[in-house]
């Protein structure tokens, strides 16, 4: 393999994991390659399932990949695994926490851990639990704070090293929606000051708020991958209507030819309508319906976004 260039924080080609278990192989990843430049904020992104925290196993050193190789901060997973864990922070989707540990503690046990002398590991401590708004809460344990205060302590944990690539796997799941959003304006906050992010999520609002560029993966594979912007201004960059009918779905006449309309999928009696220009649409689909003696159900209208992105390219809805 061609070394890197020296501005590449990872660079995976044709990844692959298979799982063998008494229920017979589960082809959990297959062929990945990911691009990730230092100071990028990249995100993975797919429904349960699809192979987003096994390919973040394989980046730092976790999972052994069943072939393919991958680079991070120009060391090999496979070969040079502890020279990558050096540079590398990971928060997983659980807590692991030490519960016996204060919130001081967890950190300070860490600088420790990778070789800071006492005072330096105390001072990072301190550093990390201002960065964090964790201050009020250095003499607390873990089982005591919310979901918000762990995940914010977990990641500054993760950093104490100050590795140069920050691994997270679905760092927002479970927490409400306010803790969610401050969560996201610590991450801008750490990349705008230099760190490297590969963030996996199924939230797609998630990766449109924080991601420079995306991947979105299914079944063990990338589907598309770019800036948000270019993945929204590829193929899937129509709005999505949805229309149930309480009988067969009518003759939609001359719809499909239309100018501004790329496509049009029949599925029983529901239609779904793939349009640039969308106006006026839903309307025409209640009359059609009017007209051939069936009513409309349901409806649904999705502006152009990652989810109409993923629907164009999977035929399916979103599965979280
Ligand atoms: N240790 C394992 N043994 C067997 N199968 C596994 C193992 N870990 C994951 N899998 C399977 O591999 C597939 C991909 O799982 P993976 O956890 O990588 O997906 P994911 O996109 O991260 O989803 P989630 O967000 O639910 O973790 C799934 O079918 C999962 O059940």
């Amino acid at each position: 393999m061609t070394e890197p260039p020296p501005d590449i924080a990872i660079g995976a080609v044709d990844l692959h994991k298979t799982y063998t278990s008494p229920r017979g192989d589960v082809p959990a990843v297959q062929g990945i390659d990911l691009d990730v430049r230092q100071g990028e904020f990249f995100g993975l992104l797919g429904p349960n399932g699809a192979g987003k925290s096994t390919t973040i196993g394989m980046l730092t050193t976790l999972v052994v990949p069943t072939s393919g190789s991958a680079r991070v901060c120009g060391f090999d997973v496979e070969k040079q695994p502890v020279e990558v864990k050096r540079r590398i922070g990971m928060v997983s989707q659980n807590n692991t926490l030490d519960n016996d540990l204060t919130a001081f503690e967890n950190l300070e046990f860490r600088g420790r851990y990778f070789g800071m002398s006492a005072r330096d590991a105390r001072r990072r401590a301190e550093e990390l639990l201002e960065l964090f708004n964790l201050t009020d809460r250095r003499e607390g344990n873990p089982f005591e704070m919310s979901g918000g205060q762990a995940k914010r302590l977990m990641i500054g944990r993760a950093l104490v090293h100050r590795p140069e690539v920050l691994f997270l796997d679905e760092p927002t799941a479970g927490l409400d929606p306010q803790t969610r959003v401050n969560l996201w304006k610590i991450l801008r906050e750490l990349q705008k000051a230099g760190q490297t992010i590969v963030l996996t999520t199924h939230y797609m609002e998630e990766a449109e708020a924080l991601c420079d560029r995306v991947a979105v993966v299914d079944h063990g594979k990338i589907l598309a991958s770019g800036t948000v912007e270019e993945l929204k201004g590829s193929a899937g960059a129509e709005t999505v209507l949805t229309v149930a009918y309480d009988g067969s779905v009518p003759d939609l006449g001359g719809l499909r030819e239309r100018d501004g309309i790329s496509k049009v999928e029949l599925s029983g009696n529901q239609v779904r309508v793939f349009a640039h220009e969308a106006d006026g649409l839903l309307g025409e689909l209640v009359a059609l319906g009017t007209s051939a003696g069936v009513s409309v159900t349901d409806a649904s209208q999705l502006r152009p976004s990652l989810e109409t992105v993923f629907l164009t390219l999977t035929g399916r809805e979103y599965r979280e």
